[in-house]
């Protein structure tokens, strides 16, 4: 997801600037005139008006120090956060702007609507979600499986959970609705990574200059 971000970046119209990377392991100190940190040197990093975290929750404490040191805002997507750390975001709200998304894509903000919807419509159905990763992916369920689930307590379902790791697959999200005799499954499919790094670089957009508190991406979109 970094080297996506840092790539939609350099393109013309894009309205953002990368000033610094962070990674975990820094070979190249200077990649495409971005200067690279690792998370013990972040205290060097110039300044900045948004962090982009797409990272591992053993990177997120660091970046989010970064930005309420600075004063900056924090847009983070690094989903398998524990509670104390969504905690850690709720009281950063109170000093500087923030977002938090288990998933940046439109398509996905729609699906947490109609997935709400649909299990408040059909009291007493089965609710399952399945979602399918690439096999690098450290968390399971998913970030974006977890937050349907919670659209789908909020209609009153009861979900349960699945996961698939196979290839290369960018992320699929089935949500499924069973009754006696018939099924609704409403389901999205990425097909590629772009969508959440646009996503990202607007919410970071929108996120500039607001007030401090904690944001909805659905606010900024
Ligand atoms: N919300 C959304 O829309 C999306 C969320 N995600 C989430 O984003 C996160 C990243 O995904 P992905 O890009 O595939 O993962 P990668 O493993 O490819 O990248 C993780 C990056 O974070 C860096 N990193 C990890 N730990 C640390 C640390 N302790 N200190 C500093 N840097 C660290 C890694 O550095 P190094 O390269 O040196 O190891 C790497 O650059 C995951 O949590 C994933 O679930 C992914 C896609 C969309
Ligand atoms: O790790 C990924 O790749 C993705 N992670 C997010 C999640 O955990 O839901 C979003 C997307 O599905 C890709």
């Amino acid at each position: 997801m970094g080297q996506t971000l840092l790539r939609l970046c350099r393109e013309e119209g894009s309205g953002c600037q990368a000033v610094a990377a962070v990674a975990r392991t820094v070979v190249n100190r200077v990649v495409d005139g971005v200067p690279y940190f690792t998370a013990s040197e972040l205290a060097r990093v110039p300044a900045f008006d948004v962090a982009i975290d797409f990272s591992l929750p053993d990177g997120f404490d660091a970046v989010l120090a970064l930005c309420r040191a600075r004063g900056a805002a924090l847009v983070s997507g690094t989903t398998g956060l524990n509670a104390a750390q969504q905690a850690a975001l709720d009281a950063a709200a109170s000093a500087i702007p923030v977002v938090w998304a288990s998933n940046f894509s439109l398509g996905v903000a729609v699906l947490h609507a109609l997935v709400e919807r649909a299990a408040a419509m059909l009291p007493g159905w089965a609710c399952d979600i399945v979602e399918a990763h690439h096999v690098h992916k450290r968390d399971a369920p998913s970030g974006t499986a977890l937050t349907l689930g919670a659209a789908a307590q909020a209609g009153g379902a009861d979900p349960r959970y699945a996961s698939i790791r196979a290839g290369d697959i960018i992320g699929e999200h089935l949500v499924q609705f069973t009754g006696t005799g018939e099924r609704i499954e409403l389901v999205h499919r990425a097909s590629n990574r772009d969508i959440f790094a646009r996503g990202a670089l607007h919410a970071a957009q929108r996120l500039h200059g607001r007030p401090p508190g904690r944001y909805r991406l659905g606010e900024l979109l």
